[in-house]
């Protein structure tokens, strides 16, 4: 991951000109696989652009203003990953060897899981520890972003089966003891929420099952919308 800072000195009659430019480039850096978060500060005439990517591109739209001064970083994680904080491998795995012995008594789910991979626990264990910011075991091991969106490919998954799997997600959170606290809950959530909606689209009938982006990351912020 990359954090592109891009600080620009905007004179005042321009500052116009230069907030429409940001918000014709917001739309590409939604567009873009690429880029993963982005943000723009202002103080007086000074704008500081903030674009963390997965890897570098430029901005095509601010190629009129001069930036003052550009830098590439790697951040600097100051706070533990949510993978950390969730406990390592072994509580994600303990999360999911739990969650799929209730899948089996689940009238909703166990007809969608009634023939699936023994491993499948682990798997998805593995999944959710990488996007968690955990080794990056299921890309180099289980085919990655392509091979998890092809395994819903067709199921026609519905709203009913969704919300049941994060309902009985969240339960068996709370029976395994997953970290209570407020912070990483919601983040938690916050990722079975965007991650079953998304597995919901891709289980859709005539969904492209191409998918150019890479593994998504999910950590203790916030997410844009693509627009
Ligand atoms: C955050 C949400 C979700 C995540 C992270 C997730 C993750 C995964 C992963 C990683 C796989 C592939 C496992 C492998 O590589 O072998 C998979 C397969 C599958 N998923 Fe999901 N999934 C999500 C939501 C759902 C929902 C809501 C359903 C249905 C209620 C569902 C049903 C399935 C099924 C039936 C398979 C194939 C299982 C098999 O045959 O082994 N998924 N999922």
């Amino acid at each position: 991951m990359i954090v592109e800072y891009a600080h620009y000195l905007v004179p005042a009659e321009r500052t116009e000109d230069f907030e429409k430019a940001c918000r014709a480039a917001a739309s590409a850096l939604s567009a873009s696989p690429h880029c993963r978060t982005y943000d723009l500060s202002r103080n007086e005439n000074q704008y500081t652009l903030r674009i963390v990517w997965s890897t570098p591109q430029d901005v095509p739209q601010l190629a009129d203003f001069q930036a003052t001064e550009k830098r590439l970083e790697k951040p600097l994680d100051l706070a533990p990953t949510l993978y950390e904080w969730a406990g390592g491998a072994e509580a994600f795995e303990k999360l999911f060897t739990a969650f799929y012995a209730n899948v089996a008594q689940d009238p909703v789910l166990a007809p969608v899981f009634a023939h699936m991979d023994p491993n499948h626990p682990k798997h998805v264990a593995a999944w959710l520890g990488e996007i968690f910011g955990g080794p990056e075991i299921y890309s180099e091991r289980h085919g990655g972003h392509q091979h998890m969106v092809s395994r819903h490919l067709g199921r026609a998954l519905t709203e009913t089966h969704r919300r049941r799997w994060v309902n009985l997600l969240i339960d068996t959170a709370d029976e395994v003891g997953l970290p209570s606290e407020a912070e990483f809950r919601s983040a938690f959530v916050g990722y079975l929420e965007w991650g079953t909606r998304m597995a919901v689209m891709f289980s859709s009938p005539g969904v492209d099952p191409t998918v150019p982006e890479p593994m998504p990351t999910w950590g203790w912020g916030e997410v844009r919308p693509w627009f």
